[in-house]
């Protein structure tokens, strides 16, 4: 990459659970050569995502607590002047990874603010399509999911291994964009000259609007906050949870609870450090690395529509999953 003034920035958008934090681990893992920040939206009250995030080589700020396109776009902003500022550490990349909730023409909007005009220039937005989750989402998820891949300049349609060449061609065919990049993956798995420090970043499709009207670009204008369709809800615990037991609550959850994800101690698997995900019907849990020092413990977060959460009954759920 040649040496400009101006960082170039990918933000990393897609529904819930459709592949990102995979995806940026590979960029990160991969051989870039690039002095990288990363910076992850943490939806809900805990931070998951930067516990998900393999590297520890690069700087990686966390903004938690609320959806990076609404509530906590202050902090994006702060966060942003402050990596600027540092002289000596300063990115010659940016990732931005939006929560699943976001809608990244906002992230967009926020990069082209008049104090970060001259110092960032945006990539691409790269959105991550779940191929097997897209057409099931309903509602106000179908909706997000949509905004998000109208403004795609990339599309990583991803967890292709999950569905028959017929149905990504019938996707394609449905939803996919002629002006956009199109790349099929398993995991992430994606040529980085194909994603990275391509300049596909087209303000047109970019800035057409999204739902009422074109989205504003004074910093504090109102917007619809994405937060307010979902509840998140969180749980830790210190003790051993037993795997079978843990399965089986996860596929008795109701529909409308989409998302899940933490770090989980196994009774079984003493020792290791688990990562439990939950996406749709679909569920993983699979045993990492060891725990490095730090105490063993379980640290979830669930997602579900507004309304669909009732909190008193998960915590009886989950506490029922101690061994
Ligand atoms: N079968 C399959 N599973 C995948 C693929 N890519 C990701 N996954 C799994 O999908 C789940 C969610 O992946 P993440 O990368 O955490 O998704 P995300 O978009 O970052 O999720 P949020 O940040 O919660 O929106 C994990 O269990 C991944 O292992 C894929 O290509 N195929």
């Amino acid at each position: 990459m040649s040496r400009r003034s101006s960082i170039p920035v990918t933000i990393v958008s897609g529904f819930l659970g459709a592949g990102k934090t995979t995806l940026l681990n590979r960029i990160l893992t991969s051989d870039h050569g690039l002095r990288m920040a990363v910076m992850v939206n943490d939806f809900g009250a805990i931070n998951i995502d930067s516990q998900l995030i393999v590297s520890q080589t690069q700087t990686m700020v966390s903004l938690a607590n609320g959806c990076i396109c609404c509530t906590v776009e202050s902090d994006l902003i702060e966060q942003l002047g402050r990596l600027l500022d540092d002289r000596q550490n300063r990115p010659e990349y940016i990732v931005i990874e939006a929560s699943g909730v976001s809608n990244p023409s906002k992230i967009a909007n926020t990069l082209r603010y008049p104090q970060f005009r001259d110092a960032l220039s945006i990539d691409s937005i790269l959105t991550v399509v779940d191929a097997e989750q897209f057409e099931n989402l309903e509602g106000d998820m179908a909706q997000l999911a949509m905004e998000q891949l109208d403004v795609a300049d990339i599309i990583v349609l991803n967890k292709v291994d999950r569905v028959s060449r017929g149905q990504i061609e019938a996707l394609k065919a449905r939803w996919l964009y002629p002006n956009a990049r199109l790349l099929e993956s398993q995991y992430g798995e994606v040529p980085l000259d194909l994603v990275l420090d391509v300049g596909r970043f087209s303000k047109v499709m970019s800035f057409k609007p999204v739902a009422a009207g074109p989205a504003p670009l004074v910093a504090g204008a109102t917007q619809p906050d994405h937060g307010a369709l979902f509840d998140t809800w969180s749980f830790s615990c210190d003790q051993p949870l037993s795997l079978k037991a843990l399965r089986q609550m996860l596929a008795d959850l109701p529909a409308k609870i989409y998302r899940a994800k933490g770090v989980c101690q196994i009774a079984e698997v003493p020792g290791k450090r688990c990562i439990l995900h939950l996406v749709g019907s679909r569920s993983e849990i699979k045993p990492e690395d060891g725990w490095e020092g730090r105490a063993p413990h379980t640290q979830l977060i669930v997602i579900g529509k507004r309304g669909a959460i009732d909190a008193a009954a998960l915590q009886v759920a989950f506490e029922a999953c101690i061994a």
